[in-house]
């Protein structure tokens, strides 16, 4: 059978990114995926935004739901400070193959914890897996009707501490009302929205950051 879109861009990645170098990885996907086959990668506009929100928190302790080609996981994993934790969460067996190799290309495999499962199993593990952590930063990028599921299970599990920072990508395209909801109703949480693009479009989208106040 034909090669998937993830095979595909892993490919573009293989083709003309350079071994070692993150920001090849990502400018090889951006390209590939403007140019050629669109793909849900949070992409260069909204990637930049991503960037700046993770330099202002340079956090020791970060996760990911939903790490698909592991575009955003190689943007997140080249900017974190040395020694820190990285766990980013993929269920499908063949986006976590192919992210896998995304990472390694870029070099960044020890950096980044990929663990293969669905984020409603994997977030009470947490504790258990890596200690008693908690998260100083989480990246929200997966199925857009689990990010409430997910908050609250993060909340509860105790994984969030006062000034645990949230971004979520495209609370407006595909849209996530119920976690705009919740998020900027409840004042366990000072939100902030960062208008934006959905990735390589002019389509209006966006990201929402979220400080937990404890
Ligand atoms: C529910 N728990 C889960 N636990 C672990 N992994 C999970 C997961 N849910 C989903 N995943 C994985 O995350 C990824 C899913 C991401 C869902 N994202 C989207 O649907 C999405 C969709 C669009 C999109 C926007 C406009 C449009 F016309 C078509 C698509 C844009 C985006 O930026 C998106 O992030 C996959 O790799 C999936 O296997
Ligand atoms: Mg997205």
């Amino acid at each position: 059978t034909g090669s998937t879109r993830a095979e595909r861009l892993l490919k573009a990645v293989q083709k003309n990114a350079r071994r070692g170098d993150p920001q090849s990885v990502i400018s090889a996907i951006d390209h590939y995926c403007r140019h050629s086959e669109w793909a849900m990668n949070v992409g260069d506009e909204k990637g930049s935004i991503l960037d700046s929100v993770l330099s202002e928190v340079s956090p020791s302790c970060a996760l990911e739901l939903g790490t698909y080609c592991g575009y955003s996981t190689v943007r997140i994993a080249r900017l974190l400070p040395p020694g820190a934790t990285f766990v980013t969460v993929e269920f499908n067996p063949k986006y976590a193959k192919v992210a896998r190799q995304v990472i390694e290309f870029a070099g960044l495999q020890d950096k980044v914890k990929l663990i293969e499962g669905a984020s409603g199993d994997l977030i009470p593990k947490m504790k258990e897996l890596f200690g008693n952590v908690t998260f100083d930063f989480v990246f929200l990028d997966h199925w857009k009707d689990r990010y409430v599921l997910d908050t609250k299970l993060l909340e509860d599990c105790g994984l969030l501490r006062k000034g645990s920072v949230l971004l979520a990508d495209n609370v407006i395209c595909p849209g996530t009302p119920e976690y705009l909801a919740y998020v900027r109703n409840n004042p366990r949480y000072k939100s902030t929205y960062y208008k934006s693009h959905l990735e390589y479009t002019k389509v209006e989208d966006g990201l929402e950051k979220s400080v937990f106040m404890g």
